[in-house]
């Protein structure tokens, strides 16, 4: 689902090399959590999937796609099956709970019918039923995050990308979060979640993808977020 092969990425103002002839694949349906010190590398991988950003070197293929190949009237094609999910949620501020859901599907031409089908189905699932007409300052951060992993869900979108999702939550509030996950998971989506939440991690033993200085140094399945050394 997720292929890099010899990946590297230099960002023209760092002399250091963000991802360094990074090799990895990620099987359809797979939960993989990417690990790391801060700076490793992981965030550059999230964007280079998404092609917001080019490698220097090395070939990247995306739900069958060479993305090297993909010309960029094609991008929003590739970006429609991939849902996101951010540290600090990234909702508007100004739409409600449904509106923030959605405007999604709104964006990518989806009739009225389907929308008001497929809003309140996702808003039930993620546990936000009776919250609908909310704007999200009148939520708590958790259940912010809901709205946003429904929306980035709502499309049933093949891989699911996380940028450090609980990063902003306390420990109960983040289970909650990383169940929704796990959920949309056994769907079929593939998920590729960063994080550096250890108790996360060595809860959900799911694959571990371990990064330094944009290597991999490390991949486990069923692992945890360190070795104890
Ligand atoms: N847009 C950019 N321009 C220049 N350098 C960048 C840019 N984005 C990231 N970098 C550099 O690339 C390296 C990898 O950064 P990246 O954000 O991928 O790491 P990360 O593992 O996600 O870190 P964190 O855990 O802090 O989010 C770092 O040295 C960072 O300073």
């Amino acid at each position: 689902m997720i292929l890099f092969d010899n990946v590297s990425k230099l960002y023209p103002t760092q002399n250091q090399p963000a991802l360094d002839s990074l090799t990895m694949e990620v099987e359809k349906g797979e939960f993989v959590f990417l690990v790391g010190p801060s700076g490793s590398g992981k965030s550059t991988f999230l964007r280079l999937t998404l092609k917001e950003e080019r490698p220097t070197a090395g070939r990247i293929r995306v739900a069958g796609k060479d993305l090297h190949r993909l010309s960029n009237w094609k991008v929003p094609h590739l970006r429609r099956r991939i849902g996101t999910v951010f540290q600090d949620f990234r909702l508007l501020p100004n739409k409600t709970v449904f509106e923030n859901v959605a405007f999604a599907l709104q964006v990518i031409g989806k009739p009225r019918r389907q929308i008001n089908r497929d809003v309140p189905a996702v808003l039930e699932l993620v546990g936000l039923d009776g919250k609908e007409d909310r704007l999200p300052d009148q939520l708590s951060g958790g259940e912010q995050q809901r709205v946003a992993v429904a929306r980035a869900f709502v499309n049933r979108p093949l891989i699911l990308l996380a940028d450090e999702p609980t990063g902003n939550l306390d420990p109960g509030t983040s289970v909650g979060i990383m169940k929704l996950l796990d959920r949309i998971n056994r769907t079929g989506t593939t998920v590729v979640m960063a994080t550096h939440d250890q108790s996360i991690v060595d809860q959900m033993r799911k694959r571990v993808i371990e990064l330094e200085h944009g290597k991999l140094v490390r991949d486990q399945s069923r692992g945890v977020y360190g070795y104890t050394r």
